[in-house]
Formats: structure tokens, C-alpha cells, sequence
């Protein structure tokens, strides 16, 4: 480790700049060649960007007119920038909401029938706030009135023009990857900041003076000094505030988390300035969410509490995951184990569930930067706790494993086995980092006749694409097949493997999708709506009320259709669309449940389930003939 250096840090905020000197602990944290600076505010008693408290009245301090917010730009048309910026317009129609990409497929994608993430409920949402409304009429029988429904103008738009999109806004949202970096200082712990690095850039040349500048992506505790430094370089006379608003939205249930959100997380400056930007956030999510779920913190509380808030979802995760182990040589049931401390409500019964492990494009990546800050920050011990999470992760997956490869007598040589979900979880299309591939890269090595993939809701190309790049060798890469229905994949198999929680693959079968997207539009204010004459609907009807509106005239009705107020404007695609032509994925799950009955009758003695997920009784497929062996499955007494 090198020794400690010194640095020189301007606090500004106050009218005059501060120059204090602070020594750095570790040059990890510092500016290297193409490394922005974003340690955290280390050796400091206070953030450095909040001037010390004044007892005079003095201009800092007097409250400033709030802000008037009539455009925002969201930069970065991802998982998060997109589905935010639709919620944001939908809610909030007086307001012009831009998203501007670089990716200019992407934009495409956003522009047409096809949305680019498959989402419940999002393509709704989307043509709403992006095409607007037709004027409508509804028959509401509780009150025996016809309403009339406004039409809506589009307040929602698409772009690869950064220039115009950024100009035009009183708050610019930054929604870009940060994936681990792969290369230098930090390869494979922190975060890759290149791409906030570039949107600040391109946000410091075009965004308005005064805009507010806000950082959604996830990253490493300093990072919104890096933000407001990028912006004091290229305009030094304008006046921009920096805030944090992390995203807690989870993929396959994105709309209904931002639809109601536990909480709304804002961090800023506790100068007038400061605070003055934040309520002009604030003022935009209370379009829909509740002011009591709308915290506002200082910015570094903010940036930290998104990574630990996913070391802390994940740890729980590890942490019953490895008790499964322990369950299995001790004769216990992991799922009893965790109803029975999920019932205390000190712990709650949330993230409890022990399966394969966790995957996808957050949790790891968040740990391995909260792990990297502690270690940078010479805090081992704290770098080690949150790492022991991944740890445990991947001997989760490990055992998974070794386990299918024990219960096939050790060898899996002419063997076919079935692999159940591919996806890192049930409800999305991503095939990225999913604990499938890991299992069945460990299973290939084993050189089975076939590994045969089927999952409901991931395209084909994509999953090969992912298996790719995690099993190099051709002859082994050959074995793995991707099917298209669950009768092609088990037919002959000897094992079948769960790896993701489809409602699919449930035994005995479960409720549904369709529940899910019905309890989504489900509104609090219906049974007032039912004592009728409330003229909820008023003058200027919200998105809520025309939610509850579409409840009530669809009431009773067995299906319900998308669209019951006939309010959206019809959606056309142009001739030889390549979205109509490419194979389509249903990020809800396509297809039919698995016949288990059927599945019995096509493989192979000796007719394991391996279940992953927990997701099947192995009573109950034990009757059909199968051997069963699901995750944390003690054998009692
Ligand atoms: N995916 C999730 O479920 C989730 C949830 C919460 C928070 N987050 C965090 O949100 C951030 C974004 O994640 P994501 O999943 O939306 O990423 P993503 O890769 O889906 O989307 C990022 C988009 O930013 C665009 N982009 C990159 N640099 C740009 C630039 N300079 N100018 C304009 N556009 C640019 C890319 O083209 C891409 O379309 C990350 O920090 C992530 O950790 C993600
Ligand atoms: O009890 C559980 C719960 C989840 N998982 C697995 O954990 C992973 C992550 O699941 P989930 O958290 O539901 O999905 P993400 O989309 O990764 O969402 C997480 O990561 C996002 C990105 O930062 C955050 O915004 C969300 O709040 C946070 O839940 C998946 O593989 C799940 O199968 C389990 O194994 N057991």
C-alpha cells in the first residue's frame, strides 16, 4: 500500500473558498490516469461539500423561491432510466419528460411497439405518457353517471439528441451503467465510472445554468463530488446543484416497485441551494408517491445507503443459504426455518427464501464496491464481513452442483440433464449474470450428452450468447442445447435442474402472471369510489383515479382487458419491423405450466428434480415417480 499523500481539497458552497488540506489514506482512492477521483469523504469530520453552519442570516442561509419544474431530461435509456422517466411522465403530465441515449437501437426500440425491456405493465404506461390519449367516456353503474375522460397530450419522448434533450431541462437525471470495472486500479471490485464520467461531460456542456443535476446510477460514496467538480470544470460560471437519488426498483416487478415505492431516497447539500434543488425532486415524485415516503438525507448518506442496502437484501440471502447446508446434514427444513424467523417481525419473512443463490446485475457488483470503499479506507475487517456474503454465494452454486453430479452416481457421461430456468430470477428476460450459467459451466465439465435449457421467458439467442461467454471450449459448448418448450427439454433427461422460480415449473401448480398484473392496477381508493357521488374524478383526474376508474368498470369481469376506457391511441409498426421479425421473449413467462405427469412418462431412471428454488413438493412429485431433492431438505427424523 502506498504512503499517504497529501491533497488539496476546495470546500465551496460558502461565499468564499475554503482550501483545506486533508491526507489521503490510500492512493487507491485518488486521481490516477483515467480513475475519476471518487473516494469517499474520508479523514473528514463533515461532508466537504456542506459549508460549516452559520449563525448569521447571511445570503447562504435565507431560503430560496422554490423551483419551478416544467422539464426533465433522464439520461441513460435503460432498466432504470427508462421505466423512471415513464413512471415520472405518467404521473406528471404537466411536466416534459426526455430520455436521451447514446444507443441509438435503444431509442428506436423505446420509439416503437417493442419495448427494449420487458416489463409488467410498462407498455401501457409508456404509450400513455409517450402517444397520450384519446378523449373517452365511462359508465361508472355504483353511480349510475357517464364520466367523461379528457384526452392526454404525449409529455414523454425519446431521443439521441443529448444536446436539445439535456438544454431544455430543469433537472437532469444521470441513469447510466456503472458494471465493475474489468481493468486497473480496482479491476474486478469498483465500479466502472467511465460512462458517469462521460454523461457529466456531455451534461456540463449543455445543461441550462441553475439546472439540477441528479445522480440515479449506482455508485461508489464520493461520486457526486466527481459530478460537481466535471461541472465547476467546463462551466465555472453556471450554477448547478449535485443530488443523489438512487434507484431501489427490482427487475420483473420494476412498475409496481415504482409505482409504490417503500421510499423515495434524496440526498443533497444542506445549503439553501441544496435544499432548494432536492424539494424541486421531491416536488416531481410527490405527483404520485406520498410525501412520508420521501426521505431526505445528506448526499453521502444517500450514495451509501443504496449499496447497503443490497449488501444488506443479499447478505440475508447468503445467510439462509447457509443454514441450508447446515439443515441438510442435520435433518432440518430450511423453509420451515425460515417461517419460523421470518414471524418475528423484528426479522420479517422478506429475501428468506434459500435456493441456488443470488444473481444478477446488482448485488454482487454493489458488494464488491462497498467491500472495495472498506478496503480502501483501510477498514479489512468491514471489507472481509461483506465479502464472506459473496462467499457464500458461490459455494451455494458450488454445491448446487456437486450435488446433481452425486446424485447421477458421479458421472454424468451419456447422461441428459434438464435445465429449468435460466433467467437470474422469475418476471425478466436477463439473462446477465443469472446463477444458471455458473451451474451449468460445472456441469458441462462433466461432458454430459446434453444439457438441455428451457426458460419461459429469455429469447434463445440470448441465453446461448450469455453460455458463451462463460464456456469457451467448443466441444463442451456443443452439449448445451436451448429449447423452446419444457416436452423438448426433459425428454430423455435423467435429471431436471430448477434454477429460477418460474410459476411454471410449481408443483403442485401456483396462481400466476395474471394475478400479478391484476393486483397492479388495484387502487386504495375503490370502496370510497363505491359509495359513490365522492366526484373523485374531478376537474383534473390523476393517473391514480383513472386507474381506479378502469377497476371499477371492469369489475366482476372474468378478463380484463388492456386497455377498458378505450383511451389509448392505436400503436402501428412499419412494414418488415425487425421487432415483429425477431424472436420475441415474454419477460411474464410464455407457454404452458409444465405437465409433470407428461414430463414422468418421457425421462429417464432415475428421474431426478433437483430443485434449486424449492419450488415443487417432493411428496407430491415423488407419487408421479420422480426422486426429489430440493435446497436445505433435511431427512427429519
Ligand atoms: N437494473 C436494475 O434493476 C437497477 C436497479 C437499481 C439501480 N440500478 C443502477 O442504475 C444504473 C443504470 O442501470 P441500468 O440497468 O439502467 O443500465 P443499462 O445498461 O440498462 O442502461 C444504461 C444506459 O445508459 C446509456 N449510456 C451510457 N453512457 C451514456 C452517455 N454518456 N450518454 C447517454 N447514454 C449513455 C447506455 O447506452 C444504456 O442504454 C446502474 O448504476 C445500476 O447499478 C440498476
Ligand atoms: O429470498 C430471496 C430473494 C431473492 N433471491 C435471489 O436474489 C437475486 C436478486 O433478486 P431481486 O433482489 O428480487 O432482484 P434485483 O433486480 O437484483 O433487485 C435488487 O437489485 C436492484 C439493483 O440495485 C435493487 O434496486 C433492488 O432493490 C434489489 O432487490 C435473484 O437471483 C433472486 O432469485 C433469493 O435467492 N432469495
Amino acid at each position: 500500500m502506498a504512503s499517504p499523500v497529501n491533497r488539496t481539497v476546495i470546500i465551496s458552497g460558502d461565499s468564499a473558498s475554503t482550501i483545506e488540506t486533508v491526507t489521503a489514506r490510500s492512493e487507491l482512492g485518488s486521481t490516477a490516469a483515467g480513475t475519476p477521483d471518487t473516494s469517499p469523504p474520508t479523514s473528514r469530520s463533515r461532508s466537504p461539500d456542506e459549508p460549516k453552519a452559520s449563525t448569521s442570516t447571511d445570503a447562504s442561509t435565507v431560503p430560496l423561491e422554490p423551483m419551478e419544474v416544467k422539464n426533465i431530461c433522464f439520461v441513460g435509456a435503460g432498466f432504470v432510466g427508462g421505466p423512471t422517466a415513464a413512471l415520472i411522465a405518467f404521473h406528471n403530465p404537466h411536466i416534459q419528460v426526455t430520455v436521451v441515449d447514446l444507443n441509438a437501437e435503444r431509442v428506436a426500440a423505446w420509439n416503437s411497439p417493442h419495448l427494449p425491456i420487458h416489463e409488467t405493465g410498462l407498455p401501457k404506461i409508456v404509450r400513455i405518457a409517450r402517444d397520450g390519449t384519446n378523449e373517452t367516456t365511462a359508465f361508472l353503474p355504483t353511480i349510475n353517471k357517464t364520466i367523461k375522460v379528457a384526452p392526454r397530450t404525449p409529455n414523454l419522448t425519446f431521443s439521441t439528441d443529448l444536446e436539445n434533450g439535456i438544454g431544455a431541462a430543469d433537472i437532469v437525471l444521470i441513469c447510466v451503467n456503472t458494471p465493475t470495472k474489468t481493468y486497473g486500479i480496482g479491476a474486478g471490485m469498483t465500479a466502472d465510472l467511465s460512462a458517469v464520467e462521460g454523461a457529466s461531460e456531455t451534461v456540463a456542456k449543455y445543461a441550462k445554468n441553475g439546472a439540477v443535476v441528479v445522480e440515479k446510477s449506482t455508485v461508489p460514496t464520493g461520486t457526486a463530488r466527481m459530478i460537481r467538480e466535471i461541472l465547476a470544470q467546463y462551466r465555472p460560471r453556471c450554477e448547478f446543484e449535485v443530488v443523489s437519488n438512487p434507484e431501489f426498483l427490482a427487475e420483473g416487478t420494476a412498475v409496481r416497485d415504482l409505482m409504490n415505492p417503500d421510499r423515495i431516497l434524496i440526498g443533497s447539500n444542506t445549503t439553501p441551494a441544496g435544499l432548494r434543488a432536492a424539494a424541486a425532486l421531491k416536488g416531481v415524485y410527490a405527483g404520485w408517491v406520498p410525501e412520508s415516503k420521501i426521505l431526505t438525507v445528506n448526499t453521502w448518506s444517500s450514495e451509501l445507503t443504496k449499496l447497503v442496502a443490497n449488501a444488506m437484501l443479499a447478505q440475508r440471502i447468503s445467510s439462509i443459504n447457509s443454514i441450508s447446508a447446515m439443515c441438510e446434514e442435520l435433518g432440518a427444513d430450511v423453509q420451515e426455518i425460515s417461517r419460523g424467523i421470518g414471524a418475528d417481525s423484528r426479522l420479517g419473512k422478506k429475501f428468506l427464501h434459500a435456493g441456488v443463490g443470488f444473481g444478477g446485475s446488482c448485488f454482487e457488483k454493489d458488494i464488491l464496491n462497498l467491500s472495495y470503499m472498506a478496503r480502501v479506507l483501510h477498514l479489512d475487517t468491514v471489507a472481509d464481513y461483506w465479502m464472506g456474503v459473496l462467499d457464500i454465494n458461490k459455494y451455494q452454486r458450488q454445491r448446487f452442483a456437486e450435488k446433481v453430479h452425486r446424485a447421477l452416481n458421479g458421472n454424468l457421461r451419456g447422461k441428459k440433464v434438464a435445465i429449468f430456468g435460466f433467467a437470474f430470477k422469475e418476471g425478466t428476460n436477463d439473462t446477465r449474470n443469472s446463477i444458471a450459467v455458473h451451474i451449468i459451466r460445472q456441469l458441462a465439465n462433466e461432458r454430459p450428452r446434453e444439457i438441455a435449457i428451457f426458460d419461459p421467458g429469455c429469447s434463445p439467442e440470448e441465453i446461448l450468447s450469455e453460455v458463451g461467454q462463460h464456456i469457451q471450449d467448443e466441444p463442451t459448448l456443443a452439449q448445451v442445447k436451448v429449447r423452446t418448450n419444457w416436452r423438448e427439454t426433459t425428454d430423455g433427461a435423467s435429471a431436471i435442474c430448477i434454477l429460477t422460480p418460474w410459476y411454471h415449473f410449481h408443483y403442485p401448480k401456483q396462481a400466476q402472471a395474471t394475478a400479478r398484473r391484476t393486483s397492479l392496477w388495484n387502487g386504495s381508493k375503490e370502496q370510497q369510489l363505491a359509495d359513490a357521488n365522492t366526484g373523485f374524478l374531478g376537474p383534473h383526474p390523476t393517473e391514480m383515479d383513472l386507474i381506479e376508474l378502469e377497476n371499477c368498470v371492469t369489475r366482476g369481469k372474468n378478463k380484463v382487458p388492456l386497455d377498458p376506457l378505450k383511451r389509448l391511441k392505436p400503436e402501428a409498426c412499419p412494414e418488415n419491423c425487425k421487432g415483429c421479425n425477431t424472436s420475441s421473449t415474454n419477460a411474464e413467462g410464455g407457454g404452458d405450466p409444465v405437465d409433470w405427469e407428461e414430463v414422468s412418462a418421457m425421462m429417464k431412471l432415475p428421474k431426478l428434480v433437483l430443485d434449486g428454488r424449492n419450488v415443487v413438493s417432493a411428496p407430491e412429485l415423488e407419487k408421479l415417480g420422480f426422486k426429489v431433492q430440493g435446497i436445505g431438505k433435511g431427512v427429519g427424523m
